[in-house]
């Protein structure tokens, strides 16, 4: 067993123990009440899911356990050179719920790079879709294939004790995470350049390597990755693509069954996907306007119009922050440092202007502020990575290590199957004229 098994088995026994003792003694405790108004409205504000990982403060942001994205950005070990923290030891403190050294961190990267080997069966079968399809589907289906792989799938098959689970889930996280950046790289090299393809570079950490991969060797877009992939990395449990692997994983789907039906939610564009929607709806409305660098007026005007069409503008709202997005000023202070006169970052901070103050005179919307998708592309855009519709892709990598250290500890703290009530109006109706029980024992 590895040290990573090790602390992280060794933190489970102990938060096992604390659980069984917090249930003991305050089981029966009420956490909050429900109100019919929650369950027809995508059960907002329903404390209803135990995630380890990471907790969302609808003022403060987002915490890793108990961290800032600020406090990680100065205490997570860096790449040689490198000023952005690398995403393995994000990973390795959502897991073992410690700060990791230099040395952990080198320790995660080099098993990574030890598993990233992806059989080419999976390159088939993404081959074998029409190179006009979205890079989500290509890489969910690429995933898919991957399942051949799993530890979990055949160690259930032999018939494995229920104690037992973690480890082979763990094995296929790591797996997993190791490989998606070769998927990643693949996919978009053979839908955007020429099918041409670049070997792995086993000198590079796991996000400068996705970086080389796509063809990207820019210390600047590498420094970016690792900042990306770390920021985007997890946001509590509650979240489309987070839930949704929580759901399909409680089932004992392994971990690539379970990821797929994560990233296939984040592949919303309510969700992830509106990194893309962000940059194409600035690409639509400075080709409508004929320049660059719209003026806050043109800006205004245009986000007017896309309300008045009942669209959303991309990038702003949430369904828990009521702030900035923490994430969404760590990217403008890379903006800041990197790129301040670049014509699109500029309009994405222009838009961080004038858009708040149009969407709380609307009156309806409980959050006017940009979240992380508001800034993103326009990054990735000054690197040259204008294909737009890859952009999910890479947070649908990063998210990897949210979710699947999720299902780690989903499975050591023997979670049960998920499955929640529902009721018919019919039911609800006759629940309020007193004529029938709608809850289940
Ligand atoms: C990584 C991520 O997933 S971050 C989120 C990425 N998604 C986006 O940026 C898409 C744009 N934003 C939105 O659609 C929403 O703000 C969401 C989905 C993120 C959150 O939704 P909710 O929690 O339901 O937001 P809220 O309670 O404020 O919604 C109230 C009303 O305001 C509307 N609204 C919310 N945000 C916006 C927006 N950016 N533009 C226009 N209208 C909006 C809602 O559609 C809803 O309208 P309705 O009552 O007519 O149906
Ligand atoms: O928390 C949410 O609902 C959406 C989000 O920002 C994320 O998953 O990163």
């Amino acid at each position: 067993m590895g040290i990573l098994k090790e602390r992280f088995k060794a933190k489970a026994d102990a938060d096992n123990a604390t659980i069984k003792e917090l249930l003991k003694n305050h089981g029966t405790k009420k956490i909050g009440e429900v109100t019919l108004s929650q369950i027809y409205q995508g059960m907002r504000g329903i404390t209803g899911l135990v995630s380890e990982t990471s907790l969302l403060d609808a003022q403060d942001g987002i915490r890793f356990r108990g961290y800032s994205i600020p406090e990680l950005q100065a205490k997570l070990p860096k790449a040689p050179n490198g000023t952005e923290p690398l995403p393995e030891g994000i990973f390795y403190l959502m897991l073992v719920g410690e700060l990791p050294t230099e040395e952990d961190v080198q320790y995660i990267t080099s098993v990574l790079q030890r598993r990233s080997h992806v059989p080419n069966h999976v390159f088939s079968v993404i081959d074998a879709l029409p190179l006009s399809t979205h890079p989500m589907t290509m890489f969910v289906t690429g995933v898919m294939a991957l399942q051949t792989e799993s530890n979990f799938a055949k160690a259930y098959a032999k018939g494995i004790s229920k104690k037992d689970y973690w480890e082979p889930i763990m094995d296929d996280a790591m797996d997993l995470i190791a490989r998606l950046p070769r998927i990643a790289a693949y996919i978009y090299r053979r839908k955007y350049k020429n099918n041409e393809h670049i070997e792995p570079n086993g000198l590079l950490d796991w996000a400068g390597n996705l970086a080389y991969m796509m063809g990207y060797e820019q210390p600047g877009f590498m420094a970016l990755m690792r900042l990306y992939m770390t920021i985007h990395a997890d946001h509590e449990g509650g979240n489309v693509s987070a839930h949704a692997t929580h759901l399909v994983g409680s089932a004992l789907s392994d971990p690539y069954l379970s990821y797929a039906a994560g990233m296939n939610g984040l592949a919303g564009p309510l969700h992830g996907l509106a990194n893309q929607e962000v940059i194409k709806w600035i690409f639509e409305m400075r080709k409508e306007l004929g320049t660059d660098l719209p003026t806050k007026e043109q800006i205004g005007e245009y986000v007017k119009k896309t309300l008045s069409e009942g669209k959303v503008v991309p990038g702003y709202g949430h369904a828990v922050l009521r702030r900035t997005d923490p994430r969404f000023e760590a990217q403008m202070e890379f903006g800041k440092k990197h790129m301040p006169d670049d014509p699109l970052v500029q309009t994405v901070w222009n838009i961080y202007e004038v858009v708040p103050p149009i969407l709380k005179s609307l009156g309806k919307i409980k959050n006017p502020w940009p979240n992380v998708d508001a800034h993103s592309g326009a990054l990735l855009v000054h690197y040259g990575l204008v294909e737009y519709e890859f952009y999910t892709v890479l947070f649908a990598v990063s998210r990897a290590l949210g979710v699947l250290a999720n299902l780690c500890w989903d499975r050591a703290l023997g979670f049960p199957l998920e499955r929640p009530k529902s009721v018919t109006t019919r039911a609800v109706k006759l629940w309020l004229e007193g004529k029938e029980e709608i809850w289940g024992d």
